[in-house]
């Protein structure tokens, strides 16, 4: 038997290419990657062919060339989940979601023309868009990191997933999807919208840009989206936003780790997340630091007392 994790070539959605860890078993290569730390777990990715059923089948190659179309959802969820697993275990010394080397899953190709993506308690599932609202969404990191911190934040604070503690949720996922895509304040640029350039499904910057509100005054109290948790998610993002601009990327990601990993329950609120938020600058820069200060004036700024 000649088993081997191997090291393979593909074409992500946006047709760049990508080194991908493959495995070869009884002549066909798999989206399997046996190279983590992770005691026995693997990052996988299968397809659910266009159908529903979870989690599908092993996505599978002939010659560890994955460079098909109909591979390019495959290869970028398989290869931003390992970007994701890496970033949390060398930044934050965390092994998976479940901090204990759990197997990271995704399936793509999930129904037809889904506009959609979400971790449904065990994995990731990623639709292909319809080619309009969105292109295959596991083409954009920040979703896929999206996406895993909600693992981490089940595993953890336990976010309740409605009302202030489910924005707190939903914001958590963003911010962590901004501390892997540093590069703008937009979420999901890179698969929303293929045709416009330029715009997100979301920005931590400007939150009203996409009707979200950015202060508590402008709080939606609402009973759809369990009660507007992608909604007023926009507050605690904008007060990310303050952060991060004022402190840098460094020092926050310590601060949302450490709040999200040891403070936040899950009934927090948006001032209890202030307040773990606090805690946390103190534990790691002092209650005098000017981080601390930061933290504290963001928090202010969006009217969260
Ligand atoms: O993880 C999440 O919070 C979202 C999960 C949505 C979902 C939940 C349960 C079953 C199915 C789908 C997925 C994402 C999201 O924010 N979805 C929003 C916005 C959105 C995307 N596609 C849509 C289509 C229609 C309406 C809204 C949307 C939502 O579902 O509200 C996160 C990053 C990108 C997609
Ligand atoms: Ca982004
Ligand atoms: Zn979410």
């Amino acid at each position: 038997v000649t088993d081997a994790a191997t090291t393979g070539r593909g074409t992500g959605v946006n047709g760049d290419t990508k080194t991908l860890n493959t495995y070869f078993s009884n002549g066909t290569y798999y989206l399997y990657d046996t190279t983590k730390p992770m005691s026995g777990g693997v990052i996988q990715t299968a397809t659910a062919q266009n159908r529903s059923t979870l989690p599908g089948v092993y996505s599978t190659d002939a010659d560890n060339a994955w460079t098909a179309s109909n591979q390019r959802a495959d290869v970028d969820a398989h290869y931003y989940a390992g970007v994701v697993y890496d970033y949390y275990y060398n930044t934050h010394n965390r092994n998976s979601y479940d901090n204990r080397g759990a197997s990271i899953t995704s399936t793509v190709h999930y129904q037809t023309n889904y506009n959609n993506a979400f971790w449904n308690g065990s994995q990731m599932v990623y639709g292909d868009g319809d080619g309009t609202t969105f292109a295959p969404l596991s083409g954009a990191l920040d979703v896929v990191a999206h996406e895993i911190t909600h693992a981490v934040t089940e595993r953890t604070a336990g976010l309740q997933y409605q009302n202030q503690s489910g924005a707190l949720n939903e914001s958590m996922s963003d911010v962590f999807g901004y501390f892997l895509d540093p590069n703008d304040w937009l979420l999901g640029e890179d698969v929303y919208t293929p045709k416009v350039s330029g715009d997100g499904l979301r920005s931590l910057s400007n939150p009203e840009s996409y009707g979200q509100p950015s202060t508590m005054s402008n709080y939606v109290n609402t009973t759809s989206d369990n009660g507007g948790v992608h909604i007023n998610s926009g507050i605690p993002n904008k007060a990310a936003y303050y952060t991060i601009s004022s402190i840098g990327k460094a020092q926050a990601e310590k601060i949302y780790y450490r709040a999200l990993t040891t403070y936040l329950t899950p009934t927090s609120n948006f001032s209890n997340a202030k307040s773990a938020l606090l805690q946390a600058a103190s534990d790691l820069y002092g209650s005098n630091s000017s981080t601390y200060n930061a933290v504290k004036s963001a928090w202010d700024r969006v009217g969260v007392n």
